[in-house]
């Protein structure tokens, strides 16, 4: 069995290498020739996935290692009968994990939201379910908008307008130009106008989702609006202007945390297991190590919340690295990425000092008590 997959996943050797050989090769750089004698294809969000790259190959299993795959030309592979799988939900928590460090970083939004504020999140997949489950069980309230779902499917969907009124509007839509609702240019320049001079614009789904020439003219007549975008449109390349007038910018790495991407090659690889009737290893193997945390017994609600999420991520360092270059370097900071751990690796070591409400709130961003 053949193996070709892009040098930036992690662990394709440790958790492929007993299916057969592995190649890697950079995912911008990614041609027919190299795919054209593999069995197996392992992607990221960078590399275009149809018939120019797979026709004549012998490629008879596709994985990306992303919750999205607009890059991916799924029709096409189920024509050629080829096998296909994402990881859905595998960076969840790492996303989830941004967008509360964003929210705890920027002014007073998160006082505001734990004082009665709303999220209005765009987009009510899994990650966007998870994130208000996340935010509920922080007693920070929700509301949703998502034309695909059947608006009475759940109490907390709701229409745009409602949403773009919110505190902070929070983008998780996959990226579609499918009607009668496409997100493409969702947020245009007359949505962006519907939303508050005072709310917080987060983009961590897909940059054209927001119109980014749009957002950057808003943002240079009204500079005092807060966004923070972690994708763009046209990456790599970035509009340097905007960027400068964002709150926070970073390089598309709200999903990355290293446990993300682990589960994310993990589920590849069973899932080709399945598709190709093999046996899946141990799936014990390879788990990672949790970390100790003592927490501060004097801090309650939006301050233990910003210190507990600034122990684990902050979305600060990020945007600093991005502005060291203009954003130039963007692919070389995501390849460069350092080892980011999930709240959910971290264990308490002093869980008998602090009471219920404080151990309730480390539970509920995830943390083991
Ligand atoms: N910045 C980053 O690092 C990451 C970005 N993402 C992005 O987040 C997206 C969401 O991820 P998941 O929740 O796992 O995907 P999902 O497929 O579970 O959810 C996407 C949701 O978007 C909805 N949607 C489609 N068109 C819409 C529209 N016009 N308006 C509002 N909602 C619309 C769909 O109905 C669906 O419920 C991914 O497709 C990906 O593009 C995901 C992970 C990391
Ligand atoms: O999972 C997704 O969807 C994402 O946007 C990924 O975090 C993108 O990461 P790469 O595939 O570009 O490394």
């Amino acid at each position: 069995m053949r193996i070709v997959a892009d040098s930036n996943m992690v662990g394709v050797e440790e958790l492929f290498g007993a299916l057969g050989s592995v190649a890697l090769y950079p995912g911008r750089e990614l041609r027919a020739e190299h795919v054209r004698d593999a069995d197996i294809l392992l992607v990221r969000s960078v590399t275009s996935v149809g018939a120019s790259l797979l026709d004549g190959s012998a490629v008879s299993f596709v994985g990306t290692a992303t919750s999205g795959f607009d890059h991916v030309d799924v029709d096409y592979l189920a024509a050629q009968g080829v096998g296909f799988a994402h990881a859905p939900g595998s960076n969840a928590n790492s996303v989830l994990e941004y967008v509360i460090s964003a929210i705890a970083s920027c002014d007073d939004y998160l006082e505001q939201l734990c004082a009665g504020g709303t999220v209005g999140i765009v987009g009510f997949g899994v990650i966007g379910k998870r994130l208000a489950a996340r935010l509920n069980t922080m007693g920070i309230a929700c509301c949703a908008y998502d034309p695909w779902l059947e608006r009475g499917s759940d109490q907390r969907l709701v229409d745009l307008d409602q949403v773009l009124n919110c505190t902070v509007i929070c983008v998780h839509a996959e990226l579609t130009r499918r009607e009668p609702w496409p997100s493409y240019h969702l947020l245009d320049a007359e949505a962006l106008q519907r939303i508050s001079l005072h709310s917080l614009l987060i983009n961590a789904g897909r940059g054209p989702i927001v119109d980014n020439n749009a957002l950057k003219q808003l943002l240079s007549e009204q500079p005092q609006r807060r966004v923070i975008l972690d994708v763009w449109e046209h990456e790599p390349t970035i509009d340097v202007e905007l960027m400068q007038r964002c709150f926070f910018a970073t390089p598309h790495i709200a999903g990355y945390s290293y446990d993300g991407k682990v589960l994310a090659t993990r589920m590849l690889r069973d899932s080709a297991c399945r598709a190709l009737g093999l046996t899946i290893p141990d799936a014990s193997s390879g788990q990672l190590e949790s970390l100790s945390l003592e927490v501060p017994a004097n801090l309650f609600k939006a301050q233990l919340i910003r210190w507990l999420q600034a122990n684990s991520y902050s979305v600060r360092s990020d945007d600093e690295r991005m502005r060291l270059n203009a954003g130039a370097d963007f692919d070389q900071q995501r390849s460069d990425y350092p080892r980011r751990r999930e709240l959910a690796s971290l264990s308490i070591v002093n869980a008998k000092q602090l009471d219920a409400e404080q151990l309730a709130l480390c539970q509920a961003l995830g943390i083991q008590c």
